[in-house]
């Protein structure tokens, strides 16, 4: 068909708000499918100097299209005077964030399931030098049938192609991003999540500026611990005071946190990026975390095609 354009679709309810961008539902004019359409200020993306962050989405959207689990799909962009828009999948069910805090906390076996497919995600975004940086969970989706797709690409990494997993690359981006939002945050009202950003952002990012896939399994270490006592590990009343928790390791686990999972977080959650679970495995899995006893009884091959455990 031809490129489409904004009149190809009816737009509906906001569903999502990020820094730079609004995400509308939307319907196909033609087909009556539903999408995410993500739409992004051309004056802002400029003015904030964000075009790299907008390419680097649109690269690692298109790496991911096909692989066919755990990541919203970009099926086509287009632009007009003023905007650019992103036609991305729409997942019914929402951000992960909206179902933990509808129960309060995940029963283990929920927690598990999704942690599973988490890593799953993790592995193939990885295998792709893509390293998420801002894993939280608003950023992560749930489909029609309750199975996860990470979203949100826009601070992105992607590393140089001879880049092997344990080892890092230096950047300066994501801590002047971290500040110029803060700096924002401070002078204008608080529409966006930044704070919810600070909870999860690893050390490496904070304090070394440097970019590797084990920030990524920091945060996911992060959201275990989320989806098993309703609350992220480091919080505090400002980004700042988050930030010293963390570079202090100032957490704990609540009564009767599940020892497997309390093992397995605390292997996430180091200081020292090379030593945290799965950061020196080689290949495209990470065996070590996959068979961490928190795991036990995860068929890794089929779990896409099972039914997603019932979150109550
Ligand atoms: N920054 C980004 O790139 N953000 C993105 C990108 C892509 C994308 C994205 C965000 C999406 C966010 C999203 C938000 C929602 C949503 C938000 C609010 C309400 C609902 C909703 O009522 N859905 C119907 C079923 N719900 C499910 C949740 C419990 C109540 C009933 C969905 C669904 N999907 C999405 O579906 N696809």
């Amino acid at each position: 068909h031809t490129k489409r354009t904004a009149k190809d679709y009816i737009f509906g309810k906001l569903i999502g708000e990020g820094c730079y961008s609004t995400v509308f539902l939307a319907k196909d004019i033609h087909t009556g499918k539903e999408y995410a359409i993500k739409v992004c200020e051309k004056s802002y993306i400029v003015r904030h100097q964000k075009v790299q962050y907008i390419k680097r989405e649109k690269d690692a959207l298109n790496k991911l299209f096909n692989v066919p689990h755990g990541f919203v799909k970009l099926y086509c962009t287009f632009q007009d005077d003023e905007r650019l828009y992103f036609v991305l999948s729409y997942a019914k069910n929402g951000e992960l964030l909206h179902h933990i805090n509808k129960v309060g906390s995940f029963q283990l076996n929920v927690a598990k399931f999704y942690a599973a497919e988490l890593l799953l995600a993790l592995e193939k975004m990885h295998a792709n030098k893509i390293i998420h940086r801002d894993l939280k969970p608003e950023n992560i989706l749930l489909d029609e049938n309750m199975h996860l797709q990470i979203a949100d690409f826009g601070t992105v990494k992607i590393l140089e192609s001879d880049f092997k997993r344990g080892s890092s690359q230096n950047t300066t981006d994501k801590v002047e991003e971290l500040k110029e939002k803060s700096d924002e945050t401070n002078d204008r009202s608080r529409k966006n999540s930044f704070v919810g950003t600070a909870q999860y952002v690893s050390p490496d990012i904070l304090q070394t500026r440097i970019d590797t896939p084990a920030s990524d399994l920091w945060a996911l270490g992060c959201i275990i611990y989320q989806m098993i006592s309703g609350l992220p590990p480091f919080r505090a009343s400002t980004e700042f005071l988050t930030f010293q928790k963390i570079m202090k390791m100032e957490y704990e686990f609540p009564e009767g946190f599940p020892s497997d999972a309390k093992d397995l977080v605390e292997k996430l959650l180091l200081l020292d990026h090379t030593k945290r679970l799965g950061a020196n495995d080689i290949g495209d899995t990470y065996e070590s975390i996959r068979k961490h006893p928190f795991f036990d009884g995860i068929d890794w091959d089929d779990i896409w095609n099972q039914t997603p455990p019932t979150i109550c």
